[in-house]
């Protein structure tokens, strides 16, 4: 069995990376819309057998209903930051030992089925820990492992390289999976001029970027909207994430 856990931050914290383009509800509106895109994918791909909602968001029971996901709030966890949360809600799912989980975050409005797709073929083919890092290979946006082998978290700076490592130091093999759909998450005003002009992401996200309004003005405030910047995004202050 596979289990997804999608952790969610409270909404009304989300994306303070974009705190200079963006007013708190254009935030906290363009993170639930990612989160709708990425559960409408996992929810309806037939290899996620349960998916798990990990969010304290006062709207969190509700969405988690609409997608057909279980729903753990992270106070009943009772610890706090990405990390410690995460290791708890592995322990929580009561997965077997057989079973497999995959971790991924909500800001991906890319992420398409066929993603999913390739992450589970590469597990599948080379078991131990598989990572999709982001578009710059620092962060890492999806992983998938084995209950029986739940690696150490360690989002944060450079976590792709850390949780690496922790697969060098634990003798598990790591797999990496480079894919647009996984890699470009939602950080920095140049990602959201990618997604200004982007084809191909989900509708809840699509019809964000569509009020009235919005993209005029994001096109003007984003120094990269115009001469669209493919490269590495900026580096920027990142939340804290436990240990
Ligand atoms: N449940 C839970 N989810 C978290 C927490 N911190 C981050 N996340 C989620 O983890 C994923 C990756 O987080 P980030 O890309 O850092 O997003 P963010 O924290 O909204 O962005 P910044 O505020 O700009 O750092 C997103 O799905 C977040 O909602 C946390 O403390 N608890
Ligand atoms: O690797 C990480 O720490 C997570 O992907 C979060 O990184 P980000 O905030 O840069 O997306």
């Amino acid at each position: 069995m596979l289990h997804v856990l999608l952790p969610l931050k409270d909404l009304v914290a989300a994306k303070t990376r974009l705190a200079g383009i963006l007013s708190p509800s254009e935030r906290r509106g363009l993170m639930q819309a990612m989160a709708e895109d990425v559960l409408a994918v996992l929810s309806s791909h037939p290899a996620a057998d349960r998916l798990w909602l990990v969010s304290d968001d006062p709207g969190a029971a509700l969405l988690a209903e609409h997608f057909h996901a279980r729903h753990l709030a992270e106070r009943a966890l009772g610890c706090s930051g990405l990390n410690r949360v995460l290791a708890a809600a592995c322990d929580r799912i009561d997965a077997g030992p057989g079973d497999h989980i995959m971790v991924l975050h909500a800001d991906l409005p890319w992420l398409a089925a066929r993603d999913v797709d390739a992450a589970l073929t590469r597990y599948a083919a080379a078991g131990g820990l598989l990572l999709a890092p982001d578009r710059n290979g620092a962060g890492t946006n999806l992983m998938v492992f084995p209950a029986a082998s739940r690696p150490s978290f360690r989002f944060g700076t450079d976590s792709c390289e850390r949780h690496r490592q922790w697969a060098r130091e634990a003798g598990v093999r790591c797999t990496l999976l480079q894919r647009k759909g996984t890699a470009r998450d939602i950080d920095h005003p140049a990602d959201i001029a990618q997604l200004l002009v982007a084809t191909d992401i989900g509708d809840a996200t699509r019809a964000w970027l569509d009020q009235p309004g919005l993209r005029a003005r994001l096109t003007l405030a984003i120094p990269q909207a115009g001469s669209i910047q493919q490269g590495p995004a900026k580096a920027g202050t990142k939340g804290g994430y436990g240990a």
